[in-house]
């Protein structure tokens, strides 16, 4: 199993305790984190990437327990492991779109896909010299996706990738994400309120507010 969430719980300050349900997801599997605004998806994303800590319960990544490991041990961990699609792409302005995928590749300290490749799979490979501050809403979150995986992480954990797309679109970026995650070997964990994911991963969790 690559990776394994048993009885996590977290609380924000001054919130009430979120309680999650088990995770457990092979390599070239898919998996879907449903649940209403606010009932703690992104909480969970952050969780499993180690960006918080649990107030209980264990995350395991590959054998290994992210509690175990803090600072740069982390965040290399982090970063040779899991690629993440955030929300909002947060790209760096000052970089065109080959330097941020350069930056994941650097951090990562390993080899990892061929850039423009990937970009051209992604259908942006036209946009490698491009400024980031140029590109439209969809091409900016194809750039986030090209960043997550340029690593080859073994896991990929996507939050709300769909939610500003119609439904055209949503099947798309769907399905780009399952087939990388499939030539990649690697997890695949989408977080999403969106119900229409559920017609492309049939396997899901629900996450439910307290
Ligand atoms: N930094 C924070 N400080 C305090 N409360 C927080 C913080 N981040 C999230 N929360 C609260 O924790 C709960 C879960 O938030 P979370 O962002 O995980 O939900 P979500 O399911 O991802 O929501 P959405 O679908 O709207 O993105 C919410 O009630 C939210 O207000």
């Amino acid at each position: 199993m690559l990776l394994k969430a048993n009885s996590l719980q977290y609380a924000h300050p001054g919130q009430d305790l979120i309680s999650f349900p088990e995770i457990r997801v092979d390599s070239g599997e898919a998996l879907l984190v449903l649940g209403k605004s606010g009932s703690g998806k992104t909480t969970l994303l952050n969780l499993l990437a180690g960006l918080l800590n649990p107030k209980s319960g264990e995350v395991i990544l590959d054998g290994v327990k992210l509690s175990a490991l803090s600072g740069q041990k982390l965040d290399l961990f982090r970063g040779k492991n899991i690629g993440i699609v955030f929300q909002k792409p947060h790209l760096i302005a000052a970089l065109n779109v080959r330097q941020n995928l350069e930056l994941a590749h650097f951090f990562s300290k390993k080899k990892g896909q061929d850039i423009i490749q990937l970009l051209t799979e992604l259908g942006i490979g036209d946009k490698a010299n491009t400024s980031v501050l140029t590109l439209s809403e969809g091409e900016a979150q194809r750039v986030s996706i090209a960043r997550a995986l340029v690593t080859n992480p073994k896991l990929i954990l996507a939050d709300e990738p769909t939610s500003s797309l119609d439904d055209e679109n949503t099947e798309k970026v769907i399905r780009l994400l399952k087939s990388q995650a499939q030539k990649i070997g690697a997890a695949l964990i989408i977080v999403t309120h969106d119900q229409r994911v559920k017609n492309h991963i049939p396997h899901f969790i629900e996450v439910l507010a307290s």
